[in-house]
């Protein structure tokens, strides 16, 4: 059997207990992991501390080169990198291709974007002073990250944080650890010097979490995930005041106008529910669409999701797989039953499918309420609830009716109409007439319940910096 380790401080350790990898597609042992625990998150702190000065002093244009190589590296194994995710998270190979490649750019990006960290000199407010700032990096920073994007969750964090002269350390989900070892792999092969990159894998979450968020040699604490866990983790970072950034869960709205153009509606609509079989945080959750385009809208996205081929992340022309595990196949059918006995209607699917025990069927819901679990919940699984609008005020309210403010979607060909929505809406990042619109050269995150900080952009730059203030008397 494949055995795997952690990586801490440029080596490879392994330790007394190990954790399985399995595809959940089949359920079939891809190999056993190093169970780092609690020790591992100390031995890899103390790693990234010891590394920290010597790589902040880098200059960036150093910091940028090893960067470019290691980025290099990811591009030419890409294939290698996107089989290795889509055995251990599910997503279709080339889904997966399109995630090692987008996890890249953050790294190409910011290799750039550090020989940018310009301080200010300030016009002075008296004459016997002179006054400027500079930015320094922040220190170690301690990631956390989730199983539905395991590489470029990783080098969202990882690729501006030592672009900025930081060290880190990262815990990535346990249902999905190799991705983060792949990149360490290549890391190592790019130059990285040692302890300022670390991957601590661990079933016990919570005690590798209380290291990475309370430990007083990290500065920050970077997280993505869910809200619940967020929140958690937010409150243990009290203690050391520590900066955090937190990319949590969503409840996207899709808004369908009556002056949408449909096809492009259908498209963005199938890009933003059913990509990674809907476990995805910027994934449509609840659809809105205007009364006098629904029928026209529901009919289409049946036939698209009619459409969909459901199997193997590594079978030809598969394009949906599995759910990650099956607690989360029966919550999306614990929704099903919920909307459908408060009286919505089951277009296409809303039930397991006999591929494996982790396959639930591309479900297309109508008659969908406010009310239901499905429209105050997170569905994450590949399930679209329909609900119809009357006029832009009412759909607005509604959309905005929800703890969570991660990601938006307006179909209109309206512009006009497509500025007023966009700057009603209380979410994040809102796209309009397209589906997919994550990239490292702009600034992701959300607002209220989903999350704090950005990621991506001169934005996502600034999370791993401070400003320091000089006084000088003249
Ligand atoms: N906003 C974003 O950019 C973004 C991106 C991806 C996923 N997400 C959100 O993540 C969620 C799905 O991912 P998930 O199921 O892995 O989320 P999760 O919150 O259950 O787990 C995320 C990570 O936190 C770890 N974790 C869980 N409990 C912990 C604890 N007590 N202490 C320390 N670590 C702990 C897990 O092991 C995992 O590594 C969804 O809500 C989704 O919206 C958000
Ligand atoms: O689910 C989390 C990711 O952030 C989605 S995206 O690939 O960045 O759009």
């Amino acid at each position: 059997m494949l055995k795997f380790q952690n990586y801490i401080d440029g080596e490879w350790h392994d330790a007394a207990d190990t954790v399985d990898v399995r595809d959940p597609a089949n359920g079939e042992l891809l190999g056993s992991v190093a169970d780092g625990g609690a020790a591992g998150a100390e031995a890899a702190v103390a790693a990234a501390s010891a590394a920290f000065p010597a790589w902040s002093r880098c200059t960036a244009g150093e910091r940028a080169t090893v960067l470019k190589r290691w980025y290099q590296l990811i591009v030419d194994n890409s294939d290698d990198l996107a089989l290795i995710l889509s055995l251990e998270q599910g997503k279709p190979v080339a889904e997966a291709k399109g995630e090692i490649l987008y996890g890249a750019s953050f790294i190409e990006w910011f290799a750039e974007e550090c020989r940018r960290a310009y301080g200010q000199t300030i016009p002075t407010h008296n004459a016997a002073m002179r006054l400027n700032t500079i930015r320094q990096p922040v220190g170690v920073v301690s990631c956390i990250t989730p199983w539905n994007f395991p590489n470029a969750m990783i080098t969202r964090k990882a690729g501006p944080a030592l672009a900025a002269g930081c060290t880190v350390v990262i815990k990535p989900a346990l249902e999905t650890p190799l991705s983060a070892l792949a990149l360490c792999q290549l890391a190592e092969e790019a130059g990285l010097p040692k302890g300022t990159i670390n991957v601590v894998i661990g079933s016990d979450a919570a005690g590798i979490g209380k290291v990475l968020t309370q430990d007083p040699r990290v500065a920050k604490f970077t997280f993505t995930g869910s809200t619940a866990v967020g929140k958690l983790l937010m409150s243990q970072c009290a203690s050391t005041v520590k900066k955090m950034s937190m990319e949590l869960g969503g409840n996207a709205p899709f808004i369908v106008f009556d002056d949408a153009d449909m096809d492009t509606a259908i498209s963005a609509c199938m890009a933003t529910k059913f990509r990674n079989a809907g476990q995805v945080c910027v994934a449509t959750n609840r659809i809105y669409v205007h009364e006098s385009v629904h029928d026209e809208f529901v009919e289409k996205l049946r036939a698209q999701v009619a459409g969909l081929k459901i199997g193997h992340a590594t079978e030809a022309g598969v394009t949906m797989g599995p759910m990650i595990y099956r607690r989360a196949v029966d919550r999306v059918q614990e929704l099903v039953q919920d909307a459908v006995a408060a009286g919505a209607k089951i277009e296409i699917g809303g039930e397991q499918l006999a591929n494996g025990e982790n396959y639930f069927a591309p479900t297309v819901l109508t008659g969908v309420m406010d009310t239901m679990r499905i429209a105050q919940e997170e569905i994450f699984g590949p399930l679209a609830a329909v609900q119809k609008f009357s006029d832009e005020d009412e759909v607005i309210r509604r959309a905005n009716e929800t703890p969570y403010g991660l990601a938006a979607y307006v179909m209109s060909e309206n512009i006009r109409r497509a500025n007023r929505v966009v700057e009603a809406l209380d979410y994040g990042m809102i796209a309009c007439n397209t589906g997919v619109f994550s990239t490292a050269v702009a600034p992701f995150g959300g607002v209220k319940e989903s999350g704090i900080g950005r990621e991506g952009g001169v934005e996502g730059m600034a999370e791993f910096y401070e400003t320091k203030y000089a006084c000088f008397g003249v």
